[in-house]
């Protein structure tokens, strides 16, 4: 992707009404430039409203940019954006298309569309139910599934067809942790093992430090940063992380506590302290003996994570999951 941008304009009864609030057009997409290789899984990490899925519309030939170019496997997608489906799997933020069908017919249904002949669809789909673990809900309809599960089966779906290239958009949203790994699992191992390239919106900080092999961080259409989770992480440079919960008040009439009070974030009962390694294991000691282990309810020290790097970008650190 080239110098992509997208503007959406205020809605003509807003305009003509005059209203102020939600009238100013938004640019979505600023100038966007992108390169992923084969084989790569690239995130797109960034808050609600950050320029995500518009990004990945125009990438999936859904939505035409105002300008820049897009190409995919050597073919120009804004000239010619219906050649975007037969060259990748897009897994949207809503699927309401596959709702009335069971699991198994939706997965066998999508293959098919793939091109794949009838025993070949049937094989795959059973593949892919058992890999993600959906065999026992094979015979449901998705409308009559849970949020987490109906994810799930559309992740099944969309990974069905061998497409050279996925574009999934928030695939684990809603998902418990047991089917969110398996998602994890599906995805790296059809990257070992057909090369796929999947490029992967989320919220979810764990998610992109996990999977990923390079991250975008997007903020009001704009990539503020690209590289490695390690390479951003390093970035932020050493410091370490101590949350401190306290079981009430802190116990500010110990010196070493009521010196941190200034450099803390407090929210409620948990202190978030940013620190030198030095420090941190100072501190450590300090609220795990006498009257400040006593106040003390729960701690945890880490090294900087994706979150750290995407508010030290001036990134809003609140819409981002950490689970
Ligand atoms: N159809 C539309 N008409 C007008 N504005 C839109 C439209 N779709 C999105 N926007 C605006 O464009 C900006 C980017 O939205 P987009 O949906 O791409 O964000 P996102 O990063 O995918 O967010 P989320 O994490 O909530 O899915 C937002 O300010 C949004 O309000």
């Amino acid at each position: 992707m080239r110098g992509l941008t997208k503007t959406y304009a205020a809605p003509r009864r807003w305009r003509r009404a005059g209203r102020d609030a939600g009238t100013a057009p938004v640019r979505a997409s600023d100038g966007i430039a992108l390169e992923v290789s084969t084989g790569e899984i690239f995130g797109l990490l960034g808050p609600n409203g950050a320029g995500k899925t518009t990004l990945v519309r125009q990438l999936t030939g859904l939505l035409r940019p105002d300008s820049g170019s897009i190409t995919l496997l050597g073919h120009d997608l804004v000239r010619h954006p219906r050649r975007a489906a037969r060259l990748l799997a897009y897994l949207g933020q809503e699927s309401t298309a596959l709702d009335e069908l069971t699991v198994a017919l939706a997965v066998e249904t999508t293959a098919r569309l793939r091109g794949l002949d009838a025993d070949a669809a049937r094989r795959e789909r059973d593949a892919v139910l058992d890999e993600l673990g959906l065999t026992p809900l094979a015979g449901r309809p998705l409308k009559k599934l849970s949020g987490g599960q109906r994810r799930l089966a559309c992740v099944a779906a969309a990974l069905t067809g061998g497409r050279p290239v996925l574009v999934l958009d928030e695939p684990t949203a809603g998902m418990d942790p047991v089917a969110r790994r398996a998602v994890w699992a599906a995805i790296d191992r059809r990257r070992a093992e057909h090369g796929t390239t999947v490029v992967l919106v989320t919220h979810n900080v764990i998610e992109a430090e996990t999977v990923l092999d390079r991250v975008a961080v997007l903020d009001a259409g704009r990539v503020i940063a690209c590289d490695t989770p390690g390479g951003l992480k390093a970035t932020v440079g050493a410091d370490v992380r101590l949350d401190l919960v306290w079981r009430g008040e802190a116990p500010l009439a110990v010196p070493e506590i009521a010196e941190l009070y200034g450099s803390a974030v407090i929210t409620g009962r948990r202190w978030t302290l940013r620190l030198p390694p030095e420090r941190a294991r100072a501190v450590v000691a300090t609220v795990t003996e006498g009257p400040a282990f006593a106040a003390l309810d729960d701690f945890t020290l880490a090294t900087p994570s994706l979150e750290d790097v995407y508010l030290a970008l001036g990134g809003r650190g609140e819409g981002l999951e950490r689970s």
